[in-house]
């Protein structure tokens, strides 16, 4: 017999991105008995020009949209539903008619260190090389240990173990979200407090995005969403909008929950930085706002206003930090 699916889940098809949409056809299921059917839910795979482009030509391209534009189409022709994404990859303007239906809860959006030698980042001898292709890991590696040699480096978590095992590099640092997700418990991983490696905005967060017309969709995806994780990454979304003119820039941003100073509402707290590659200089902004449950417009205005302080402060270094990846290239076989 052959059913026809009641939803189209579209997603990349590398395994990280497969677990999240696992996850999500997990969360339907348990959310109507319909949805839990075999067949019911189909997860469609889609190949972005980042998982096409394998090289250091993806730095260049900028990095804006290239592992979500692909998926918005077929999201916007019919051919999916709804779309499973790492917020942290999201553009922060969607294309008109689409919506992030829901933020699942956030795993943890601490930055991991790996190595095979060396437990924590402060264990690394003076020299040591670390892998990283990402600006924001590369700056605030340098501004903590300068006297590190960091070399830009993709792909997943296999590629880069291999790359650890051959001695190319003796660390390197992923997303903890990514390792538990994927469950690679096994592997030697610390987190890095956030205090020394802020995360990217949205680090840890899966959005599911869908079209703002179809209600039949948006009314499941509306039930799994989790109202913390969505102010949180309202707020941190919020400042990345203000400050994105270059994506290119090193930009970290974290909003967490706090106890506001001499009141009972629950405050946000979002602290952010924005960072010239070289790790030389690194600005730091924190505040602490009233942002009540799913208040998400409270959040974003706290966002706006960590982004705006830092832009200001920043001036036109923001523009100079939109600098390239220097250093050796050592290949990967393709994202997480
Ligand atoms: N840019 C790739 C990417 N997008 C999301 C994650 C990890 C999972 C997450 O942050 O939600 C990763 C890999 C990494 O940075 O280690």
């Amino acid at each position: 017999m052959v059913t026809h699916p009641l939803l189209r889940i579209g997603t990349r098809g590398s395994p990280l991105a497969l677990a999240q949409a696992n996850e999500v056809r997990g969360r339907l299921a348990a959310i109507d008995p319909d949805l839990a059917r075999t067949g019911a839910v189909e997860v469609v795979i889609i190949r972005t020009t980042g998982d096409r482009v394998q090289d250091r030509t993806l730095v260049e391209l900028g990095g804006k949209g290239l592992f979500t534009k692909e998926i918005e189409e077929a999201l916007i022709g019919g051919a999916i539903d709804l779309a499973v994404h790492s917020m942290k990859d999201m553009p922060t303007e969607l294309p008109p008619g689409l919506i992030i239906g829901a933020l699942l809860p956030r795993e943890d959006p601490r930055d991991a260190f790996l190595s095979l030698t060396a437990a924590t980042l402060d264990d690394l001898p003076a020299g040591a090389v670390v892998g990283t292709a990402s600006l924001r890991r590369q700056a605030q590696l340098l501004a903590a240990r300068p006297d590190l040699v960091v070399v830009p480096v993709r792909g997943n978590v296999q590629t880069r173990l291999e790359r650890l095992r051959e001695g190319r590099m003796d660390a390197t640092l992923l997303a903890m979200a990514g390792l538990n997700r994927l469950k690679l418990t096994e592997v030697a991983r610390s987190p890095i407090d956030p205090s020394v490696m802020l995360p990217a905005v949205a680090q840890g967060a899966i959005g599911i995005e869908c079209r703002a017309a179809d209600d039949r969709t948006a009314g499941w995806v509306r039930a799994l969403n989790d109202p913390e994780t969505a102010v949180a990454v309202e707020a941190e979304r919020g400042l990345l909008a203000v400050l994105d003119g270059s994506c290119r820039t090193p930009i970290a941003a974290l909003a967490v929950r706090s106890v506001a100073p001499g009141r009972d509402a629950q405050a946000m707290t979002l602290t952010a930085r924005v960072a010239s590659p070289d790790g030389t200089t690194v600005l730091e902004d924190s505040l602490t706002h009233v942002v009540g449950q799913g208040d998400t417009a409270a959040a974003l205005a706290l966002g706006r206003h960590v982004g705006q302080a830092l832009r200001d402060r920043a001036g036109d270094d923001i523009a100079r930090w939109a600098a390239g990846v220097t250093g050796q290239w050592v290949p990967g076989s393709g994202p997480a």
